[in-house]
């Protein structure tokens, strides 16, 4: 297993995924190198099931292992929002800046001090004919109200993590992979690389 196609458009993800799995010797493709692939509609309710859609999706289209990541940012004041919607919270298309914007207004609005939150990430591994494999990471941290750092993506410059002093914008991107959601469970997925190797070699 060599290359490995990782079913995203989002380069942020796929500079991390990069970095990852460059410690395995394995190289990274995505949907940026596939322009004719459509686009996967996330129409589930959970990380986990748009993870499946998107995973099961492309390996279906390409007849080969793909890997999903669906993650976001759970805000405990905001009742787990923006949650599944993270990407496209503040409407289409989709725009870090103006996500951040109704983050820090939505917090804002509830008048509270609680800020703790969470990013969480399901990575699904596919392969056709074969059940759906999960991973999963989380990182827990507390939301800034000021943006700091210009590192990461997303939500990154508000996502302060305690532990660490910092945001995860202010990390290099080792730092982040070491302690991240994504870190977290793409070492889930190392530890099942044997089964995975086997499966891809069917
Ligand atoms: O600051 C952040 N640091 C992170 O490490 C991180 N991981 C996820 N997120 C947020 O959650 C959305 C995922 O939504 P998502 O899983 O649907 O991905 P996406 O739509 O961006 O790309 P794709 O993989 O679906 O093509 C992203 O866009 C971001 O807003 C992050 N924000
Ligand atoms: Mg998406």
């Amino acid at each position: 297993m060599k290359k490995l196609l990782i079913a995203t458009h989002n380069e942020g993800k796929a500079f991390e995924f990069k970095a990852l799995f460059e410690d395995y010797g394995i190289t990274i493709e995505t949907l940026n190198d596939y322009p004719e692939i459509p686009e996967i509609e996330e129409t589930g309710k959970t990380f986990k099931e748009n993870a499946a859609l998107k995973a099961e999706a492309i390996a279906n289209l390409t007849n080969q292992m793909v890997i999903s990541d669906d993650s976001g940012l759970s805000v405990d004041a905001l009742d787990g929002a923006p949650g599944v919607y993270s990407a496209r919270y503040a409407g289409e298309p989709k725009s870090d800046a103006n996500n951040n914007a109704k983050l820090i207004a939505e917090l804002a609005k509830t008048g509270t001090t609680n800020r703790t939150a969470k990013f969480h990430c399901t990575i699904a591994v596919a392969v056709p004919d074969e059940a759906t494999r999960f991973y999963e990471g989380e990182i827990a941290g507390v939301i800034t109200k000021k943006a700091i750092g210009t590192a990461g993506f997303g939500y990154d410059p508000y996502f302060y993590v305690p532990s660490i002093g910092k945001t995860t914008a202010q990390m290099t991107m080792s730092e982040k992979n070491l302690i991240s959601h994504r870190g977290n469970a793409i070492k889930q997925l190392a530890l099942d690389l044997p089964n995975l190797i086997a499966l891809v070699s069917k």
